[in-house]
């Protein structure tokens, strides 16, 4: 058996940084990365078979749990008829027909193979819809990785202190204009100066690459306002929200209808996959329908549209957000009276079935500044010790924490014994 050190070595030697995605290096806490070698519910087990109870869940992705016996029967079913086609299947007709349902405010949607190629192609659409340039994003917030969304944006690229990156072109990046998340003010001013020339809008509605970050009230509503002042596209990136904070997402839950907006993760069960949708004018320009170029060879993969579509029914169940947004708050709740009893100052913040925790003085965090003024050294000791003890926690201050259906009320006092125990080592 080898050590996760011996493991995270070995990658090193072919894969840049031991890693194919920057947060698993554990570069900002420190120390070697898990080496997973299964999952089952609320479970993962490391190659030296220790159990940690998992509180990323694939990023999001895993809200039934891992391994989650519908999914992985639906999968292996799907996958004896063969893995993929490029050629259309009734499931991606399924699969649209089913994100339609759930998110009224989609009236066509279109299935990529990521977050990053749905947020980017609704970029696209948005400049080809409207014939401008600009757009809008928020500080702090990630919208995966595509040139025009990686100017100071959120999770790694924040984590390891590169929000804009080399290597977007600057002439892109200046078409890009960063503002403050929840400063309606700020969005009012800067449409005022040039609200004819932008194109779009993109927001995370709550915000979960910068810890977790709900919307303050009239931000949402504003931004819907201010979009339809100067017929600007609005974009909900609901890649991590949608079908977890509520069954239709922050749209349904704060009754606002976005233009268009993007999804991921839960669609697809844990199989890579993305979509983006909205009103049937704006689609309606997407090629082969109209103008704006957009494609992929593993677009609606029916191995991904198997997973997906028997996770989403699942979703459905009577009662289900209310189970997972009361186990969520169970976990809050705790790890707030664990931090009490401890003496140290920390807050936690929800939506639904995802959670923040962040080591502060303040009451509430609301913004990116106030996100980047918390004490990431307290929390990578935290992170650490919780480690240690078998509980997984995403290895940066600046992610959410994510809670699946499969995490019971032992899982979760067992969490807080040991935070209260780590907590009070610090
Ligand atoms: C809100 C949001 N948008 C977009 C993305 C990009 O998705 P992906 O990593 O699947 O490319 C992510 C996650 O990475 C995300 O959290
Ligand atoms: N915060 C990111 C997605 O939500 C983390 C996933 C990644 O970039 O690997």
């Amino acid at each position: 058996m080898s050590s996760n050190e011996s493991l995270f070595t070995a990658a090193q030697q072919h894969i840049p940084g031991g890693v194919n995605s920057p947060v698993r290096a554990f570069r900002s806490v420190g120390g070697s990365p898990v080496f997973v070698k299964k999952a089952a519910g609320a479970y993962f087990w490391d190659e030296n078979d220790k159990r940690y109870i998992d509180y990323v869940g694939s990023w999001g992705p895993m809200i039934l749990g891992h391994a989650h016996p519908a999914v992985i029967e639906a999968v292996r079913a799907a996958a004896l008829n063969g893995l993929s086609y490029g050629a259309p299947t009734v499931a991606e007709t399924h699969m649209a027909d089913k994100i339609c349902e759930i998110m009224p405010s989609i009236e066509m949607v279109r299935l990529t193979s990521s977050g990053t190629e749905a947020t980017m192609s609704a970029i696209r659409l948005a400049r080809g819809f409207t014939g401008r340039d600009r757009i809008v994003k928020f500080e702090g917030n990630y919208h995966g990785h595509s040139d025009s969304l990686l100017v100071k944006a959120g999770s790694g690229a924040l984590t390891f202190g590169v929000p804009s990156s080399p290597g977007v072109p600057k002439a892109l990046a200046e078409l890009t204009i960063t503002l403050e998340y929840n400063n309606i003010e700020q969005v009012r001013e800067t449409f005022a100066e040039m609200g004819d020339d932008i194109a779009a809008i993109i927001v995370e509605p709550v915000a979960g690459n910068m810890n977790c970050i709900p919307p303050v009230p009239g931000f949402l509503e504003g931004l819907r306002a201010v979009c339809d002042e100067y017929g600007t596209v609005l974009i909900f990136d609901e890649v991590m929200t949608g079908f977890r904070v509520a069954l239709g997402g922050v749209q349904s839950k704060y009754n606002i209808t976005p233009d268009l907006t993007t999804l991921g993760k839960i669609i697809g069960g844990g199989m890579p996959v993305g979509a983006f949708g909205g009103k049937r004018e704006i689609m309606s320009h997407i090629s082969p329908l109209g103008p704006v170029y957009q494609a992929g060879t593993l677009s609606g993969n029916p191995v991904a549209m198997a997973a997906g579509l028997v996770t989403l029914e699942l979703l459905q169940e009577a009662g289900f957000h209310e189970r997972l947004t009361a186990k969520t708050t169970m976990l809050c709740e705790g790890l707030n009276k664990a931090a009490a009893a401890a003496s140290v100052p920390v807050i936690t913040q929800q939506a639904g079935g995802m959670f923040g925790l962040f080591f502060t003085q303040e009451k509430s965090v609301t913004s990116f500044a106030a996100a980047t003024r918390c004490d990431t050294d307290a929390f990578n000791r935290f992170f650490h010790g919780m480690l240690d003890a078998g509980v997984y926690f995403a290895p940066s201050a600046y992610e959410a924490g994510f809670v699946s259906q499969a995490h019971t009320e032992a899982d979760i006092e067992e969490t807080i014994h040991q935070a209260e125990r780590v907590l009070r080592a610090l």
